[in-house]
């Protein structure tokens, strides 16, 4: 017996323990090398004219036996000779895949793949299995060899025989523990998975005794009672599909046949909104296709939906969601990047560098936005349904970044505006605004509806402004970090920005210098009266004052506004929140209008000296705006019975 050097028997251990995450992983190592093998034999041919092929001659076969525990992977590849059996298993991180690929560098070209580099990957093997016989007989030799070992000691080499060239790699698995059960890999169903998972795309077939049921033909004097027999048999299948549809040119490829790989691969059952491919060559070379989806998947909104798109490199999979290719906002995409340009780590579950990915996502990105663009200028149906589906997405993806990506987003985004009656994007909104408007208007609350008849917003609406009806809880998280929007300057031009205001907070400085005056006024003369009431609603508001929102007598008698940076919408999302604290409060105003009929009744009553009229007037009148405004109120039943006495 041969044994491993000091070193290769620490490095087998650490393989065996440490690099791998993942030790289905086994079978993927091994069906790259088989296809490296066939690969090897395969450029010989094409710059080798003594050596012919048939085309059925190249193929990988997978097979097991329950009763020994083995499965077997054979090919019918290049082979090795024994020295070669004994340089390329016996060292470990010997790659003799990599040293063909070193000596054929030039001749290679698009035609051969050789997946192997690092020298490891075989050694895998010992993670499931406690003996491994590797049989060989390199192509054009007689003879043919077995490697054998436990993983542990050495291996041993030895004579045997072999029909034709190729290698048999026979894993005996390990047995069955509390903690590890092998038996899947001894099963048609687990192997033909594992093949479809990361082997689905090597370009030779890997085929596999398939087993099925058949019925049996009618009998001739079968009776009228005849009842159908089956019988069981074996079938050799084709389990991958080799040529990967990324890799097609997209003019060979139907709509149909792209929309059946994304729900068979991405388990969907609609066919997606858009299919995105992208075929790159330069500083890296990659393909990359990419779906968005006409729903929503169930869990796209929970902790444990993660984003990514599956990464493969020289056919073979990688990583199935490869985080870094797709930024959170646009988390819903599904599909797939292809590049043998990448730097694989030792054990092919992550890369090197991750620049790499970073340079791909980001043109990737890019794609990913215009397509969305596209749909938006060119398909508004389909757009206005992914926006309902995603739309919440990109608005946190400017919230969370504190506005940062609103270059990127902002655009693509969707709003009700009350006076259009439909969805329209900020520059709908800002190409539609009158002259004299400088501010993008919105109110925030539960329902288009509510919110279409609050008094301010119709205050608003009624000076001829547009105000848009936003009806998630990020909208107003997502608008206060944009802070504003500006259309993309044309050439030439400057770049500004239209400030985002809530109609329902702040100064909107609406009013016209008149309209301020007499506001002014009203508030100077009625000092008192705004003093009272805001004694008698106390900590509840932190003032009252005269509304320059509300002007004319047809308007409401009194709204709520918010000082400060915190709206009542906000208060009311916050609030709802489960470690919320009782300090969230926003800085409310109750704003009186006083052109409407109820403020002459209240000036009235503080003249008559009548207090405890203008305190339940004061509360009524802020309760009623509360309601009004979709806003709890503490006591409804003291309401209830202030409107019981002014009925008697
Ligand atoms: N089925 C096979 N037919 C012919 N040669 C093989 C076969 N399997 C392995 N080899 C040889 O053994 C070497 C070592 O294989 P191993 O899987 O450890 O490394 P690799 O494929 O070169 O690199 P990587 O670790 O990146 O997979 C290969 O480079 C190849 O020369």
């Amino acid at each position: 017996m041969k044994k491993f050097k000091t070193e290769s028997k620490k490095l087998l251990d650490l393989m065996i323990n440490s690099i791998y995450t993942n030790r289905e992983i086994f079978l993927r190592e091994l069906i790259s090398n088989a296809s490296d093998a066939v690969d090897k034999l395969y450029f010989k041919s094409l710059t080798d004219s003594d050596v012919s092929l048939a085309k059925d001659e190249l193929a990988i076969h997978v097979s097991f036996d329950k009763d020994a525990r083995t499965v077997t992977v054979s090919d019918s590849g290049i082979g090795m000779t024994k020295d070669e059996m004994d340089k390329n298993l016996g060292t470990i991180a010997h790659s003799g895949s990599l040293e063909f690929k070193s000596e054929n560098v030039e001749a290679q070209g698009d035609d051969v793949d050789i997946i192997g580099q690092f020298g490891v990957g075989f050694y895998s093997s010992f993670m499931v299995a406690k003996e491994v016989r590797v049989v060989s007989r390199a192509f054009g030799s007689d003879e043919a060899w077995e490697w054998k070992s436990d993983g542990i000691e050495g291996y041993t080499i030895s004579e045997t025989t072999r029909e034709g060239h190729g290698t048999d790699v026979i894993l005996t698995l390990k047995d069955n523990t509390d903690e590890d059960d092998y038996d899947a890999y001894l099963s048609e169903w687990g192997l033909k998975n594992l093949i479809k998972k990361y082997s689905n795309y090597v370009r030779y077939p890997i085929t596999m005794e398939c087993s099925k049921t058949r019925q049996k033909p009618k009998p001739e004097d079968a009776g009228d009672d005849y009842k159908p027999e089956y019988e069981h048999y074996t079938e050799t299948e084709t389990i991958n599909s080799m040529v990967p549809i990324w890799k097609r040119s997209k003019q060979d490829v139907t709509q149909e046949e792209y929309n059946e790989f994304y729900k068979s691969d991405f388990h969907d059952f609609s066919d997606p909104a858009r299919t995105i491919k992208v075929h790159a060559e330069g500083a890296m070379t990659y393909d990359a296709l990419m779906f968005i989806p006409s729903r929503a998947p169930f869990d796209l909104y929970s902790k444990d939906y993660k984003k990514g798109l599956a990464l493969y490199s020289s056919n073979v999979l990688i990583m199935e969601k490869c985080e870094e290719l797709l930024p959170d906002y646009f988390n819903f995409v599904r599909g797939v990047v292809d590049s043998q340009d990448l730097q694989l780590n030792i054990s092919r579950e992550t890369l090197q560098h991750n620049s790499q990915l970073r340079a791909i996502a980001k043109k990737l990105e890019k794609k990913i936005k215009g397509e969305l663009a596209n749909m938006r200028d060119n398909d508004r149906e389909a757009y206005e349904k992914f926006f309902e589906n995603f739309g919440r997405g990109l608005k946190y993806g400017i919230y969370m970044s504190y506005g940062m990506n609103k270059g990127e987003l902002a655009d693509l985004l969707l709003f009700y505006s009350a006076k259009e009656q439909k969805m329209v994007t900020l520059d709908e909104y800002v190409d539609a605004m009158p002259e004299g408007q400088d501010s993008i208007f919105y109110a925030a609350g539960d329902s288009v509806e509510r919110l279409a008849k609050m008094p301010v917003v119709k205050a608003v609406m009624n000076k001829g402004y547009d105000v848009l009806l936003c009806t998630q809880d990020v909208d107003e998280f997502c608008f206060q970090a944009m802070m504003g929007y500006g259309k993309p300057a044309a050439e030439g031009e400057e770049f500004s920005e239209k400030q985002l205001k809530n109609v329902a907070s702040g100064d909107l400085g609406l009013e016209s210098e008149d309209e301020k005056k007499a506001a002014e006024e009203a508030a100077k003369e009625s000092e008192d009266l705004f003093g009272a009431m805001k004694e008698a609603l106390g900590e509840q508001v932190t003032k009252v004052s005269v509304s320059t929102r509300l002007t004319s007598a047809d308007d409401a008698p009194a709204c709520i506004t918010a000082e400060g940076p915190l709206s009542l919408e906000m208060e009311k999302i916050l609030s709802q929140m489960p470690d919320a604290g009782d300090d969230i409060k926003s800085q409310r105003v109750l704003e009186i209008n006083a052109k409407h009929p109820i403020f002459a009744t209240l000036k009235a009553a503080q003249e008559a000296g009548d207090a405890e009229k203008v305190a339940s007037y004061a509360g009524l009148l802020y309760n009623q705006a509360l309601l009004v405004e979709g806003m709890p109120i503490e006591d409804p039943v003291a309401f209830a019975q202030q409107i019981a006495s002014l009925m008697k």
